[in-house]
């Protein structure tokens, strides 16, 4: 049911946070703002309306429902997509998500969990026993808390006392929801989800998620990090026009071309070295990276992906949404309402400056081993030539070695092949072929530093484990046993990573990460899954200038060297 407030919550990211993230950050220019987070609403193309927002309010409203701790979150990144990601969310029924971004794991995780849950629920219980709440050992819940009890204490008036407590209680409420600090009820069915982009980067928070709870939920929108590095950037320079080029921020050195990986703008980027610490607490299936670039394209694909992972029904889909071509974007639309659509406000879908082509050429060169790594790390392949993939799809396999050189990655598909044609890493490249051909179904390998990709399927030909004869088949009771006997052959021979959406025997293959599809069981999503990146659309969207609405943010950390 919609509420009839016209409030303004989280001003997603527009502020990093300069304290936890990946260590203390050294400001480069003085962000005063830390205030954090208040953002956009869905605007209506004209302003004349905002979207309302039903799950704030709507906590109040329901008495059967409890506050919860969220089961998923949106943890990153910055500029890649967030926002939109949890509006296209909180479409569906079965989701209740936090408007702003609570930063809790990052910046107020000292106020404890409960005061994530329920910062009301710690306010209305503290002034009874006039001790601060549980947990509640912090400056800010002493500045809220402490002297009311201290006012009721000393209060020989009752309903002095009261009044005050009332105020106080009502100041507090309305702080609660303007900062959007409060968790939405929900029913047992539902959802309670919350994003707040700079946890990605934040090192201490994969742990404190993990102490919450180990099975939650962890959403990541990627989008090429040199196009969310000038958006970062781009986010700075509206607040604070006089800042530094982009290209200057860029480089420690700049005629050696040595890049600045202490800013936070390049920084957040290297994505693989932020998934390593979130690897070391949450196993790869619990953690869904979404496409920022696809979350544009083809939002609903990109929904029901996501939908998938979180487990809900496929209820968000094509008919939720509307491109529109003077935004650039997807915006949202209820048909139940019939509405109009409405889409993220002006500080989402700004102007990016023109940057020397030159610089963000260094730039792309600097992600690329980065991004290699991250997608090794993922098993996703969205910067596969989509040519290419096709040509994987239909079995046209490149022929030569050329062809392969084009790739930055190479597909191998085991089935019932073989890897006995493997030639040297030297060599090179060898489309595979079986003494079997019967067994032979598609092989290709590429430069061993390459990363190869791999469906291998359970009671397939493969490698008995503690021989070196990779043409021995594992019996039946090895394969079920030992699904990643498998992988260690190809790693064995191509030095590479490969992927399997089989169970895998960690001992085997500890690099191994489990989380895309099967080719063959779902190969057209999958296919649909491996496009290049995309360029946005919004940046030919030349007329439009980026307009400012007075939201805080920053985005000239500088943070420690990772
Ligand atoms: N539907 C829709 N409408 C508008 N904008 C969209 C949409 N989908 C994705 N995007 C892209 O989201 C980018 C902002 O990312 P975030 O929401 O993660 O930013 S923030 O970190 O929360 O500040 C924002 O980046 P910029 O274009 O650089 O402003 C958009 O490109």
């Amino acid at each position: 049911m919609p509420n009839l407030t016209t409030k303004r919550h989280d001003n997603d990211s527009e502020v990093d946070n300069h304290e936890s993230s990946l260590g203390a950050s050294r400001d480069l220019l003085n962000n005063e703002n830390d205030l954090d987070s208040r953002g956009d609403d869905w605007d209506e193309m004209r302003g004349e309306a905002k979207v309302l927002d039903d799950n704030t309010m709507s906590g109040f409203l329901n008495e059967s429902e409890t506050k919860k701790l969220p089961q998923a979150i949106i943890i990153g990144v910055k500029k890649g997509g967030t926002r939109a990601l949890l509006e296209f969310l909180r479409l569906h029924p079965d989701i209740r998500a936090v408007g702003a971004e609570p930063h809790f794991f990052d910046r107020n995780y000292d106020k404890g969990l409960e005061w994530y849950r329920s910062p009301l629920s710690i306010l209305l219980e503290a002034p009874h026993s006039g001790e601060a709440p549980a947990q509640q050992d912090t400056n800010h819940n002493a500045a809220r808390c402490h002297p009311a009890a201290e006012t009721e204490r000393q209060a020989d008036n009752f309903f002095l006392s009261a009044a005050l407590r009332y105020l106080l209680t009502t100041a507090v409420l309305l702080r609660v929801l303007l900062d959007g600090e409060l968790m939405p009820k929900s029913s047992d069915g539902q959802l309670t989800m919350e994003k707040t982009p700079s946890y990605y980067v934040t090192k201490e928070v994969p742990a404190r998620i993990h102490t919450m709870s180990k099975d939650t939920k962890l959403i990541v929108v990627v989008r090429d990090p040199v196009t969310r590095a000038i958006s970062d950037y781009t986010q700075t320079r509206s607040k604070k026009p006089d800042i530094p080029s982009f290209e200057s921020l860029t480089f420690k050195n700049m005629s050696a071309g040595l890049i600045d990986t202490t800013w936070s703008a390049v920084q957040i980027g290297m994505y693989a070295k932020h998934l390593e610490r979130w690897l070391q607490h949450f196993p790869s299936e619990q953690l869904l990276f979404v496409s920022g670039e696809r979350l544009i394209s083809d939002p609903a694909g990109e929904m029901a992906r996501v939908q998938d992972f979180l487990g809900l029904r496929k209820v968000v889909t094509e008919k939720h949404f509307h491109f529109n071509p003077a935004k650039g974007f997807p915006c949202l639309k209820r048909p139940e309402w019939n509405s109009k659509p409405h889409c993220l406000g002006k500080t989402k879908g700004r102007t990016h400056p023109n940057i020397d082509p030159e610089v963000v050429q260094k730039l792309r060169d600097f992600y690329k081993p980065f991004n290699r790594k991250f997608y090794q790390m993922t098993g996703c392949l969205r910067h596969m030539n989509q040519t290419f993939v096709e040509s994987i799809m239909q079995h046209n396999y490149p022929q030569s070695k050329k062809q392969f050189e084009e790739f930055d990655v190479v597909f191998m598909s085991i089935g019932r092949s073989k890897l006995v044609d493997f030639k040297s890493p030297e060599t090179g490249f060898e489309v595979g072929k079986t003494n079997k051909d019967t067994h032979y179904k598609h092989l290709l390998l590429g430069r061993p530093q390459l990363p190869i990709y791999s469906e291998i399927h359970r009671g397939d030909w493969g490698h008995r484990p503690g021989s070196d004869d990779i043409n021995e088949p594992a019996d039946e009771t090895q394969r079920e046993s030992h699904p990643g006997q498998h992988i260690s052959v190809a790693e064995l021979n191509a030095g590479s990573i490969v992927r399997t959406h089989h169970g895998c025997d960690p001992s085997a293959c500890d690099e191994v990460i489990l989380t895309c599809q099967d080719l063959e069981d779902g190969g057209e999503e999958e296919a649909s899954a491996l496009d290049q990146f995309e360029q946005l659309k919004h940046e030919c969207n030349e007329g439009e200038e980026a307009e400012e609405q007075g939201q805080d943010h920053e985005g000239l950390h500088r943070l420690d060297p990772v």
